[in-house]
């Protein structure tokens, strides 16, 4: 038995949640001009607390979005932003009983999957998550970083100015579309919350530029500089943090990575969690311009309708297979599945390869090789054949990816 409630919040209890989350990620609760921007993108639908009296002890909150998935559809999902449990009501399933209530919703709501970025990897994988897209942290030497002449070059940048990027940007970010499995549609309440707020003209220092290709504007790219120098060092140039970047094709994204390799007094360009098979150590004379500094979970996915979310999806020719899922926080999921060029159906036949819900999630949007899970003992196989079939059937062309924050 619990000594706290979990229920969803009152329109009245927003800003305390929020609060919240803020300090459990050692920020501070948003003073009033703060909340006056942030505050509409934190809606009280889809949030939880867990609460120790009238006292929020903890939280989770989602958006409503839809997650593209191999072949090119989008299905409807929850991006889950804000997990937090108060430092004093740690380790004592707060966020068990918030995170299992969550996911009973998200079902209830018609979800398919539900998504989130994870603050610690130990977190969520109990829960059925799993880290269904990786992502790499760049690194730009950008003196060395010169593109090679057969890169293409049609087009120009023009920088925006704050209102500009406010406004234009997501009209953009719709018409550039969901081109690889795992990124989201990102909703009207997204913008103001996690956009508006980082670029000049919103409160903060980021910069907006877009690529016009000959069809207008199809890619645009969002930093900021951070000064390097230094009493000893005044001529060290800075560093360009890349916030977010996305193109519509390759001769946008070569426009954009070139305008920022040209830009003048930087010496380096960061750009965190960019898709493992971005091309631009393949675009530059000097490979090693291009250094990965690491690569991380970027996005956890847990599949709420097991049965739906397979179906989904598109799978490669090869020899069908039937999966064995156990999910203990689902049940209604567990049970076999047979996987075939055709498609994902039920059945009763037994399971060649057995998983639980977490292990389902790394293989679905193609990050991961069934048989590299299985060599990491984390898939049971009752038939080897079965290993190369689902390889080949859930390999994926584009990595996933999703180059949205939230
Ligand atoms: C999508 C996002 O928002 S990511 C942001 C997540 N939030 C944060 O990182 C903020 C700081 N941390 C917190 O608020 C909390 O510590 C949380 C949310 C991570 C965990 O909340 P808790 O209420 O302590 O978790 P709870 O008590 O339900 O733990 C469940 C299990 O997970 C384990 N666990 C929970 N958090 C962690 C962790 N950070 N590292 C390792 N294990 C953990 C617990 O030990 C427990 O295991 P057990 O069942 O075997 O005993």
């Amino acid at each position: 038995m619990n000594d706290f409630d979990v229920r969803p919040i009152a329109e009245g209890e927003r800003r305390a949640v929020h609060g919240l989350l803020a300090e459990a990620l050692h920020g501070s609760p948003p003073d009033d001009e703060a909340w006056a921007k942030v505050g509409p993108s934190f809606p009280a639908d889809r949030t939880f607390g867990a609460f120790d009296g009238a006292t929020p002890i903890g939280m989770t909150s989602s958006f409503a979005t839809a997650l593209a998935v191999p072949g090119g559809k989008t299905l409807p999902a929850a991006a889950v932003d804000g997990v937090a449990v108060r430092a004093d009501h740690t380790r004592r399933g707060v966020v068990t009983a918030l995170l299992t209530e969550q996911l009973r919703d998200c079902v209830r709501r018609g979800d398919l999957l539900a998504s989130l970025h994870a603050s610690e990897a130990t977190i969520y994988g109990r829960f059925g998550y799993g880290v269904a897209v990786l992502g790499q942290d760049l690194r730009i030497v950008t003196a060395r970083a010169a593109l090679r002449p057969e890169v293409p070059s049609s087009g120009r940048v023009r920088l925006l100015d704050g209102d500009e990027a406010i406004s234009r940007v997501p009209g953009l970010y719709r018409r550039i579309g969901l081109h690889r499995p795992g990124m989201i549609l990102r909703p009207g309440l997204w913008w103001p919350g996690y956009h508006d707020r980082l670029v000049r003209g919103g409160g903060g220092d980021y910069r907006v530029a877009v690529h016009i290709g000959t069809d207008g504007e199809d890619g645009f790219v969002v930093f900021r500089a951070i000064d390097q120098r230094t009493h000893d060092d005044p001529e060290r140039g800075a560093v360009l943090a890349v916030r977010d970047l996305h193109a519509a094709d390759p001769a946008a994204l070569a426009g954009l990575w070139r305008f920022l390799i040209g830009m003048d007094l930087t010496d380096e360009i960061r750009a965190p969690m960019r898709p493992l098979d971005e091309p631009l150590r393949a675009m530059v004379v000097d490979a090693r311009a291009v250094q990965t500094t690491g690569v991380g979970d970027h996005t956890w996915l847990r599949l709420l309708d097991a049965g739906a979310a397979l179906a989904a999806r598109t799978y490669r020719e090869a020899p069908p297979v039937v999966l064995g899922l156990e999910d203990r926080l689902l049940p209604e999921n567990t049970g076999a599945y047979r996987i075939s060029p055709d498609g994902a159906v039920r059945t009763e036949a037994p399971a060649q390869l057995r998983m639980d819900a977490e292990v389902l999630a790394m293989l679905y949007l193609g990050e991961w090789t069934a048989s590299a899970l299985a060599g990491a003992g984390r898939i049971t196989v009752s038939d080897p054949a079965a290993l190369p079939a689902a390889d080949e059937l859930f390999r994926t062309g584009a990595r996933p990816w999703c180059g949205t924050y939230f």
